[in-house]
């Protein structure tokens, strides 16, 4: 690993006498994490099936540190969403935004969705999860993975900060600002951070993130709750950014979080002008727990009107076109789904409740999806498929375990059984989706996420 200079001159200045432990965590090898998907399986569910060797992470309830040899991403559980693999310090952030079910929330820089997919498991599918994220290619991502973990409520844009306010303005009960950064923290996990490190770039991080954050607060309501995270040490971007907020904006005041073993206080004495009481913040540390550098504040929003009246998403009127999807439906669903329906092209969803109208924005999922309305037939989503617990649907496939690898590449099943499609399952949980007929159980696991060569 090759540490920028300037970096490291910068750091032993402000840590003095705690530098030497700090540079050592870049030799001691990271740890790694993964966070159990509640709205799929129990945390003691899944600790009696894991196949890996877990130890509990003291920070979050759904989170576990794994041995460095395991891959917990190769393995078909994690296809199934049982769990998503984050780093541990990361995962603090998630709790702290501490989302409940049936709130608005909004996740302003969401990609690749670690704490999407954390935020959502609190809401438990009720409520309305927005996420976004500004890259096209990374908004994919975050879709994908929404999917993966079997997320109904979620509606994924590809927007700025300020698009979005203007759209939503004083809307949402939590918000998450995990901002773009100059990625300090993650210089032991990834070599670009530190190779692209300058500092011309970490003040023009602090900038931007100056103008995601303030975006962000006009979209808070009177009484919500706005976190703050980066994975980078630098004062500037951390302290700085939130002093020079409360600064500009009388509406804020920091909440004070509560903080495990190892967790710092944000430093008052790192930056001039600081907030008098920025040390209700938190920093994590590499040298003073297992896992990488962040920064968390927690806001909340003291004063401001609550918006009037709102556009409601046009929601699909004439079911005539849903003649196929209703047919899927009943012979699918033991109970069927409800809510209101939503057509992009030929894509069928139901919205979350309480959905604003999307008008105009670039939407990538405008909730969840279920599938394909072709001419004359309804092919379901993978994304339905992920959602879906066995329990709801009339037929199912549990796969036997040395079939399991040849449906991940695609493969046919020999299957006996009455036609139609059937929820497959890996040890109860679904996977995906296969169409019998013919003694035949056709594969219709995505051919972008086939296993192919692993
Ligand atoms: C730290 S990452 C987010 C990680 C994510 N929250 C997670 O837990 O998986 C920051 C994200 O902000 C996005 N971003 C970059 N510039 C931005 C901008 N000007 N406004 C909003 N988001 C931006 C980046 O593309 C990146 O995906």
């Amino acid at each position: 690993m090759n540490l920028p200079a300037n970096f490291l001159v910068k750091m032993k200045n402000l840590l003095k006498n705690e530098y030497e432990d700090f540079y050592k965590s870049y030799y001691e090898p990271k740890k790694q994490g993964l966070r159990v998907n509640t709205l799929k399986i129990s945390i003691d569910d899944f600790l009696e099936k894991s196949p890996f060797k877990l130890e509990k992470i003291p920070w979050v309830k759904e989170g576990f540190f794994y041995q460095d040899e395991e891959r917990p991403g190769k393995h078909p559980y994690h296809e199934a969403g049982l769990y998503y693999i984050q780093e541990p310090s990361a995962m603090a952030v998630g709790e702290m935004v501490d989302a409940k079910p049936g709130e608005k929330v909004l996740d302003l820089c969401a990609a690749p969705g670690g704490k999407t997919t954390h935020i959502a498991s609190k809401m438990n599918q009720e409520g309305f999860l927005l996420a976004n994220e500004i890259h096209p290619a990374r908004a994919k991502i975050l879709s994908q993975n929404i999917e993966r973990m079997g997320i109904k409520n979620a509606v994924v844009t590809n927007e700025t900060p300020a698009r979005l306010a203007e759209r939503f303005p004083d809307y949402f009960d939590r918000i998450l600002v995990d901002a773009p950064c100059s990625g300090e923290g993650m210089f032991r996990k990834d070599q670009d951070a530190c190779d692209e490190w300058s500092l011309e770039n970490v003040a023009l991080c602090a900038s931007r993130q100056g103008d995601i954050l303030a975006n962000a607060a006009n979209m808070l309501k009177p009484g919500g709750r706005l976190v703050y995270s980066t994975c980078t040490f630098s004062p500037e971007e951390n302290e700085g950014v939130i002093s020079h907020f409360l600064k500009n904006d009388s509406r804020f005041k920091l909440e004070r979080i509560e903080a495990y073993e190892g967790f710092g206080k944000g430093r008052e004495d790192w930056i001039p002008d600081a907030a008098s009481d920025i040390d209700k913040t938190l920093r994590l540390w590499p040298h003073k727990l297992q896992g990488e550098g962040h920064y968390i504040a927690v806001l909340t929003k003291i004063d401001g009107e609550e918006e009037g009246k709102r556009k409601y998403a046009e929601v699909l009127r004439d079911q005539k076109v849903l003649k196929d999807y209703t047919q899927f439906a009943k012979e699918t669903f033991i109970k069927q789904p409800q809510g209101d329906f939503i057509l992009f092209g030929d894509q069928l969803y139901m919205l979350p409740n309480e959905t604003l109208s999307l008008k105009n924005l670039k939407v990538l999922r405008p909730g969840w999806h279920l599938g394909t309305n072709k001419k004359n037939r309804f092919e379901p989503s993978h994304a339905l498929a992920l959602s879906l617990k066995g329990e709801e649907v009339k037929h199912t496939w549990n796969i036997a375990s040395d079939e399991i690898e040849s449906y991940l590449r695609g493969e046919s099943i020999s299957a006996k059984g009455s036609k139609g499609w059937y929820l497959v399952e890996v040890d109860g949980f679904s996977i995906g989706w296969g169409k019998l007929a013919g003694d035949m159980l056709k594969n219709h696991y995505p051919k972008g996420l086939r296993w192919v060569g692993k």
